[in-house]
């Protein structure tokens, strides 16, 4: 089921650098938040602290909140192995298993998260899986067939499937688009659409149309100079941020004026 996410806070540091500085916003559940901003202002790192990737790097660490309806995804109790099985991610490359096939592919979380799954099971979720990320059809025939013998934007909504597979309450998505044609990128803004009915989705773009096309909530990133950390800047609903924005420096930054 979709949950909200509420950040409080948030800081997060490299070691000693701090990367991105006292986030606070709220991420309403099924729905899609956009996060914008120039190059380095702490979007993906961010969007990586909202399943605790983050802190996979070495010597990376954070400070204050981040609550998944009302539990607290920093507590000592929580598994982050566990939560980055429930919290789906999408990178800007597609990155299926090589070697597994279609099928495979689609199964990996599920196998991890769970005991053996009966073919039923598994043929089950692998259609509803595929049939969620509007590759079913063109993949039917040839689930067998290795997960890198389709197209780069088949192959990224095969990453959508495998995600969305565990049925997860969010999913995170950096730049999915960004190595896909146009045609490509239009089915998974389609699809995105599509999945906001059941899943929270925070997705970082450079694409500002993008941003417009498929969010509903707008958040803007911006760092004061190179070195310093990231912040936020504003976070208001897509429509307003590229009409009437609150701050100047973001009705900069979408008009191309910086970034
Ligand atoms: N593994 C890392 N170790 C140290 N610093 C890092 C690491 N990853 C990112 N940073 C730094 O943290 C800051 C934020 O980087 P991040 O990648 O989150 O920005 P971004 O807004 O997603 O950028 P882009 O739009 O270019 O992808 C940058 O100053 C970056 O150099």
């Amino acid at each position: 089921m979709a949950k909200s996410i509420v950040v409080d806070d948030l800081d997060l540091y490299y070691k000693d650098f701090l990367a991105v500085e006292g986030v606070s916003m709220t991420i309403p559940a099924t729905s899609v938040t956009a996060l914008i901003g120039p190059s380095g202002c702490g979007k993906s790192t961010f969007l990586r602290s909202l399943n605790r990737m983050h802190e996979v790097t070495p010597g990376a660490r954070v400070e204050g909140k981040v609550m998944i309806d009302g539990q607290s995804l920093y507590d000592p109790a929580v598994d982050p192995a566990a939560l980055r099985r429930q919290i789906g991610m999408v990178f800007q490359r597609a990155n299926p298993f090589p070697k597994m096939s279609i099928a495979e592919n689609v199964l990996a979380g599920s196998r991890l998260n769970s005991k053996r799954l009966g073919r039923d099971e598994a043929e089950e979720i692998v259609e509803r899986s595929l049939r969620g990320a509007n590759l079913w059809d063109e993949v039917k025939d040839r689930l067998k067939k290795p997960g890198s013998s389709l197209s780069g934007g088949q192959q990224q909504r095969l990453c959508i499937a495998r995600a969305i597979a565990v049925q997860p309450q969010v999913l995170l998505m950096d730049e999915p688009c960004s190595a896909l044609d146009p045609i490509s990128t239009a089915r998974v803004e389609d699809l995105i659409h599509e999945l906001k009915s059941e899943y929270t989705i925070v997705i970082v773009t450079h694409n500002m149309q993008q941003a417009a096309r498929v969010s509903d909530d707008t958040a803007f990133f911006n760092l004061a100079g190179y070195g310093k950390p990231g912040r936020l800047v504003e976070m208001n609903p897509t429509s307003k941020v590229f009409s009437t924005p609150d701050e100047r420096a973001t009705e900069d930054y979408i008009s191309g004026r910086f970034g």
